[in-house]
């Protein structure tokens, strides 16, 4: 079975086209801080650009519809790369691949005119791209996360440099034929492998950028700004989840409500800006006391909430007074404050009568002179 080549690439040729539509207004809309989106863009304008050369072939001259076609096909995959790189915070790629880029188009202008041999093309092309593929797959496999965005383009890569794999086989049993346009089966596994990837990548990428859009509208939904500590309500979920999970599998959580000491004080005479470092300050110290389990959320303007799951009440002592050590360790922004703590008491226990519990833990230990845990 075989399908006609030139209609395959002016399949791949719409699909780039369209591609190139969705992922040239995501680079328009976006956020400025998601980069590779114009990397990301480029690849399938060139792809665009290498599709209709292709077609043309006959009509156009060699140089255009092989040289810079496979070119455009080369460097849509090497953009597409680099944008991948961007993404994931790395700059560079620009001096290996593009002197690869150049390299390579000497070589084919050469085997086109000079010494005009079609398998010895399609074995070098072959290679180039399978090597593009086999780093940029690497490079997703150490660098990216486990999403499923960024697994879909590493099977993409995969099974294309399993493709190109064997069409490198099928040249050296000198089965490659005689041109691309040539309708056998080899080209139209070769060619439709083309399509979809040109389609998947894209896809792919789409993917990675709304994902990582996604993720960060739900911090800026989650958390305080200047502390980046949770905010009311999500810390609040977590607790209700917690003591639901506690009443079905025990093991339940201590709660610390934790109030800055005299921080009117620290406005007034140091200034707002300064009030606001100290927040962020006093944030960072406290996280560094928890566990990674452990959440740190902001009730209300200096006061903190602390959710420790699956902890009593002496391991929970242990994290106040790791708290109040860590921020009397002579930073400039240092502070006191007070720390009420409470434990869950069993599966009638409520969050409110935990709150209740912590809140007045809190009032005693201010009572009782500040810069102390007092636990209820
Ligand atoms: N800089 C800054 N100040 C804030 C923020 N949120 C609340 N505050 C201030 O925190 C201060 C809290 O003052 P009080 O409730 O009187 O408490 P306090 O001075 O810490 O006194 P005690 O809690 O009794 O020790 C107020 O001056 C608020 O304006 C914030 O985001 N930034």
């Amino acid at each position: 079975m075989h399908l006609d080549p030139r209609s395959l690439i002016a399949m791949a040729g719409f699909m780039s086209a369209m591609m190139a539509v969705v992922l040239l207004f995501m680079r328009r809309n976006y956020p400025a801080n998601i980069h590779g989106l114009d990397y990301w863009a480029a690849g399938p304008v060139l792809w665009l650009v290498s599709t209709v050369l292709f077609s043309a072939r006959g009509e156009l001259p060699d140089f255009l519809t092989m040289v810079v076609a496979n070119e455009a096909l080369l460097l849509g995959a090497i953009v597409y790369y680099l944008g991948s790189r961007r993404f994931l915070g790395h700059g560079g790629g620009w001096a290996l691949w593009g002197s690869v880029a150049a390299a390579s188009a000497l070589v084919f202008t050469w085997l086109t005119y000079f010494a005009p041999n079609y398998a010895l093309r399609v074995a070098i092309f072959t290679v180039l791209m399978a090597a593009l593929y086999c780093a940029h797959l690497r490079f997703l496999y150490r660098r990216g996360d486990k999403g499923f965005p960024m697994r879909l383009v590493q099977v993409v890569l995969a099974l294309h440099i399993l493709v190109l794999m064997a069409r490198f086989a099928s040249v050296i049993w000198g089965n490659a034929g005689s041109d691309l346009m040539e309708p056998s089966l080899y080209q139209t596994i070769y060619v439709g492998a083309y399509v979809l990837t040109v389609l998947m990548l894209s896809i792919g990428a789409i993917l990675m950028a709304t994902d990582r859009v996604r993720n960060e509208l739900e911090y800026l939904a989650n958390h305080d700004s200047l502390t980046q500590a949770l905010n009311r309500r999500a810390v609040m979920q977590l607790c209700q989840e917690e003591l639901e999970r506690a009443r079905r599998h025990g093991g339940g959580p201590s709660i610390l409500m934790l109030d800055l000491d005299h921080f009117k004080r620290v406005n007034d005479t140091l200034g707002h800006q300064h009030g606001d470092a100290v927040l962020a300050h006093f944030a960072a110290c406290a996280r560094s006391a928890l566990r990674r389990e452990d959440r740190l959320g902001r009730y209300g303007g200096e006061e903190f909430l602390v959710l420790l799951p699956h902890t009593d009440a002496r391991a929970a002592d242990h994290v106040a007074q790791r708290i109040h050590t860590l921020l009397q360790a002579g930073h400039l922004l240092d502070c006191q404050l007070s720390i009420g703590l409470t434990s869950w008491r069993g599966p009638v226990d409520t969050l409110e009568a935990m709150l209740g519990r912590a809140d007045a833990a809190l009032y005693q230990a201010k009572d009782q002179g500040r810069n102390q845990t007092c636990a209820v």
